[in-house]
C-alpha cells in the first residue's frame, strides 16, 4: 500500500509538473528550485509541501477541500519550504509528518541526503491518498468547468425559451443553426423564427387573426355582441334598411336587397306603440289585474252579463260610459286597460262598442287578451233576442 501511495504521489507530482497551466504556483516553485539546482529535491519538497499543507490543514481543523485555499497555501508554503528545505530538510519532515514519523524515520535514517526525494512523509500520506488525488485532479476540471459554464450559460438563456416553446424544434434549431448545411440552416432558421414566433406570435396573432376572421367568421361573432348595441348604432343600419325597402328605385343595387323588399311590407306598418305614462307599464297592468281583481266596472254581485249587440253598441267609452269590446264572443270592459294599452287609447277605442275580433286579429293576434283582460270580462256576446235586461236595469 505504501508503494502504491508513493507511486500515486509521484504520478500526481509528475502530472503537475507536465501540466503547469492549472497550477502556475508550482511551476514558479519548480523554476526556483531548478535555479537552486536540486530538481529532485525540489520535487520531493513539493510533494512534501503538498502533504504538509494537507497535514497542516487537517491539524488545524480546516477540512475544507477548497482549492483556492490550497493553491494559495502551496505557493507560500512551498516557498517557505524551499528556503527551509535548502536549510534543513529533515527538520521539515519531522515537523510536517508527525503521523509518518515512524516510517519516515526509518527512511530518513537510511538515506538522509535523498530524504527530500524519498519523502518519508509520503507513506503517511498514503493514508490520505484521496485528499492528495483530489486537489490536483479536481482543481483543474473545476477551473476549466467554470469558464465553460459561463459560455454554456449564455446560450442556455435563449435555449430555454426555444425549447420551452417548441419542444422538438427548440434544441435542434440552435445546433442546426451552427450546422453549415444551407438547407438545414434555412429550415432551422425558419424553425427558430417559428419558435420565436410562438413566443412573439401571441401579440401579433391577435392582430393577424383579427383581420382575416373579421372578414369571414369573426365578423358575425364580433358583431354579435355589437348587435346588442344595435339600437344606438342601428341608426345607420336602419338607414340602410329603408333604402333597400326603397329598393325599387335601386333594383340593380344587389341581389342581397331582394329579400328586403318582402320586409318592406313590415316597414309599411310602422311601430305605432305609444309612450306609456309612468305606472302604466305591462307589469303594472299585470299587478293591477291580478287573479282576484274585478275591473268589470259593474257591481261585484253582478254575474256575467249576456250582452246583445245593441247593448254593446252603447258602450263606446263616450258620455261617461265604459268602453266594452267583444272579442271572440266575450265582452270586455277595456276602459281600465286603456291607459295601459301599448298602442294607445285611440287605437284601443277603435274596437270599443263593437265586435273587434277581426280588427284585433289584424293588428296583434299574438297578444293573449284573454289572460290580460280576465279581470275585465263583463259577459258573453249574445243575440239580440237573448239579451238580458240587467244592463237596462243598471241604467
Ligand atoms: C281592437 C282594438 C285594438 C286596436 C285597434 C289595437 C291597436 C294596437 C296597436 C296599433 C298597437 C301597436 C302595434 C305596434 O306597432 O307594435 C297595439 C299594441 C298592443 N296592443 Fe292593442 N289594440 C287593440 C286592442 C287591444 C286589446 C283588447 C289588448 C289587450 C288585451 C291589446 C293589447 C296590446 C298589446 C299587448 C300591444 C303590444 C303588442 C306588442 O308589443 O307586440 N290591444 N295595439
Amino acid at each position: 500500500m505504501g508503494v502504491i501511495g508513493i507511486s500515486l504521489i509521484v504520478a500526481s507530482v509528475v502530472w503537475v509538473i507536465f501540466r503547469p497551466p492549472p497550477w502556475l504556483t508550482p511551476l514558479q516553485v519548480l523554476l526556483r528550485w531548478r535555479s537552486t539546482g536540486s530538481t529532485a529535491g525540489a520535487i520531493a519538497d513539493a510533494d512534501s509541501g503538498v502533504g504538509d499543507t494537507k497535514a497542516k490543514a487537517r491539524h488545524q481543523g480546516s477540512h475544507h477541500g477548497e482549492e483556492p485555499g490550497r493553491r494559495a497555501e502551496p505557493g507560500t508554503q512551498s516557498q517557505n519550504r524551499t528556503t527551509s528545505a535548502s536549510s534543513s530538510d529533515p527538520d521539515q519532515h519531522r515537523r510536517q509528518v508527525p503521523l509518518g514519523r515512524r516510517d519516515a524515520s526509518s527512511a530518513s535514517s537510511k538515506q538522509e541526503p535523498a530524504a527530500a526525494s524519498m519523502p518519508p512523509p509520503p507513506p503517511p500520506f498514503v493514508v490520505q491518498p484521496p485528499a492528495i488525488i483530489d486537489p490536483p485532479t479536481i482543481t483543474e476540471p473545476d477551473e476549466q468547468t467554470t469558464p465553460k459554464a459561463t459560455p454554456a450559460s449564455l446560450p442556455s438563456i435563449p435555449v430555454p425559451s426555444f425549447s420551452l416553446d417548441d419542444v422538438p424544434l427548440g434544441p435542434t434549431p440552435s445546433r442546426a443553426a451552427a450546422a453549415p448545411s444551407p438547407a438545414a440552416g434555412g429550415p432551422t432558421l425558419s424553425a427558430a423564427a417559428a419558435s420565436l414566433g410562438p413566443m412573439m406570435m401571441p401579440p401579433p396573432p391577435p392582430a393577424g387573426r383579427m383581420p382575416p376572421p373579421a372578414g369571414r367568421m369573426p365578423p358575425p361573432s364580433g358583431r354579435l355582441p355589437s348587435l346588442a348595441q344595435f339600437p344606438a348604432a342601428n341608426s345607420a343600419q336602419r338607414a340602410r334598411g329603408p333604402t333597400p325597402n326603397r329598393g325599387p328605385p335601386a333594383p340593380s343595387s344587389s341581389l342581397g336587397l331582394a329579400p328586403p323588399p318582402t320586409h318592406s311590407s313590415r316597414p309599411s306598418k310602422p311601430n305605432r306603440k305609444v309612450l306609456l305614462t309612468p305606472g302604466h307599464s305591462p307589469l303594472d297592468w299585470a299587478r293591477i289585474s291580478g287573479p282576484n281583481a274585478d275591473l268589470r266596472g259593474v257591481e261585484s254581485s253582478t254575474s256575467y252579463l249576456r250582452v246583445t249587440p245593441s247593448m254593446l253598441k252603447r258602450m263606446t267609452g263616450r258620455k261617461g260610459k265604459d268602453a266594452w269590446m267583444a272579442l271572440n264572443g266575450k265582452v270586455y270592459n277595456v276602459t281600465p286597460y286603456a291607459d295601459f294599452h301599448p298602442g294607445g287609447v285611440p287605437e284601443l277605442m277603435r274596437g270599443a262598442g263593437r265586435d273587434a275580433t277581426k280588427l284585433y286579429g289584424e293588428i296583434h293576434p299574438w297578444v293573449n287578451y284573454e289572460t290580460m283582460l280576465a279581470a275585465c270580462l263583463v259577459g258573453l256576446l249574445v243575440e239580440e233576442s237573448e239579451g238580458s235586461n240587467e244592463l237596462d236595469q243598471m241604467d
